[in-house]
């Protein structure tokens, strides 16, 4: 015996076309899926890339829906689907962030629409069961097999227009999958392998791209990174950070991947004492002597908002978000503390360093 525990794995996956120009792929792809009438589903500010994709998709291509928002209010998510329905359509192809594709989830969970996935930053939902909604304020979050992309078209010269501010934050909010998969209740040792390399890919991207932004190996590489990491996250359950992070990103509105930058080192340092093993595996994967350390200086060395306060945060926020971070109970390697985590969000809200 190798004194493995034992476990259960299970993850799906996409089916994935990957390579610079694949974009020129996705008639095929709907043809795969024997659909014919695809609404195109993008933010306004992709709207362009929306009609490219519309284009190549020629006949096929029903309605273009550029209306795609962060956290996907529950209106936009009934306006895309009733756009939907009303052009007939049989399947959606979202190009964008996680927001577009969060986008296409909203639609496959009430109407089982099939979804090809055209990512342009690293945030890995493509890869995830998972899906939000944003009602009145509150952001909920869920899993369903029917909001997993059936195709997703990885293709690095898309995001080599991602702006290089974004690229590290989105870099960061993929990081955060991995880190949290270490520790997870149901982690295991495939889930280990992945999340360190998925950090490891990820990362070393980074200095390659503030070099070259348009450095498309390594766009392919963090493309590969996010693959990876969000994998990790569609396979296990997250904890304290990503629960923050959508308090913070729902509730008050903070940019999401910002969000991730910012408090990754700080709910990492929280969760430290009760998940060293994870925090070895993070720190070796960034090459530094600690994992919320090496976290921090990441994030600082290439830019990064480091405080809360400087992506919009208010101090007199940081009660009830500490308030709403520990109401609801979930699984977390250090139990959750409400004085503890108000201590996390204020030393994030300062951008301090984590010890
Ligand atoms: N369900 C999941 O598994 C999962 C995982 C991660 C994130 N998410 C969700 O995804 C959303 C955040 O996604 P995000 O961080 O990718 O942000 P986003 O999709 O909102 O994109 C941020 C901005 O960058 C623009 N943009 C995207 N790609 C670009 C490119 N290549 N060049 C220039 N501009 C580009 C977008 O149009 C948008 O204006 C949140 O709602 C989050 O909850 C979900
Ligand atoms: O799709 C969502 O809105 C919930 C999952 C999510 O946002 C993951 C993350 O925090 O990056």
């Amino acid at each position: 015996m190798s004194g493995v525990r034992d476990f259960v794995f299970q993850v799906a996956m996409p089916r994935v076309v990957f390579g610079a120009g694949a974009l020129q792929h996705v008639a095929r792809e709907v043809d795969a899926l024997g659909a014919s009438r695809v609404l195109v589903l993008s933010t306004p500010g992709q709207r362009a890339l929306g009609e490219r994709v519309a284009a190549l998709l020629g006949g096929r291509a029903a309605g273009l829906f550029a209306r795609a928002e962060m956290h996907v209010p529950v209106e936009v998510a009934n306006a895309a689907r009733e756009a939907a329905l009303a052009l007939g359509a049989d399947c959606a192809v979202a190009i964008g962030g996680g927001s577009t594709t969060g986008l296409g989830k909203a639609i496959a969970l009430q109407t089982a629409l099939p979804v090809i996935a055209i990512p342009t930053t690293y945030a890995g939902s493509e890869m995830t069961t998972m899906y939000g909604l944003t009602d009145a304020g509150s952001k909920t979050t869920g899993r369903d097999p029917r909001v997993l992309p059936r195709c997703v078209i990885y293709d690095p010269e898309l995001s080599a227009g991602l702006p290089f501010a974004t690229t590290v934050v989105s870099a960061m909010n993929a990081i955060a999958h991995a880190a949290e998969g270490l520790y997870a209740p149901d982690a295991n040792p495939v889930v280990d392998l992945l999340a360190e390399e998925g950090i490891r890919t990820t990362a070393s991207a980074l200095p390659r791209l503030r070099h070259d932004a348009r450095d498309l190996d390594a766009r392919g590489d963090a493309l590969i990174g996010a693959w990876l990491c969000g994998t990790v996250m569609g396979s296990i359950t997250v904890g304290l950070h990503h629960k923050l992070c959508h308090t913070l990103g729902g509730t008050f509105g903070l940019p999401h991947a910002e969000v991730h930058s910012v408090v990754l080192p700080h709910a990492l340092a929280y969760n430290a004492p009760a998940a060293p093993q994870a925090m070895t595996r993070i720190a070796r994967a960034l090459g530094t002597p600690t994992a919320p350390g090496g976290l921090f200086d990441l994030a600082a060395r290439h830019g990064a908002p480091l405080a809360l306060k400087s992506i919009g945060m208010q101090a007199p926020d940081l009660d009830r978000a500490a308030d709403l971070a520990v109401k609801m109970p979930y699984p977390n390697p250090r139990p959750l503390e409400r004085d503890k985590v108000r201590e996390l969000l204020e030393f994030a809200f300062e951008g301090r360093r984590p010890e």
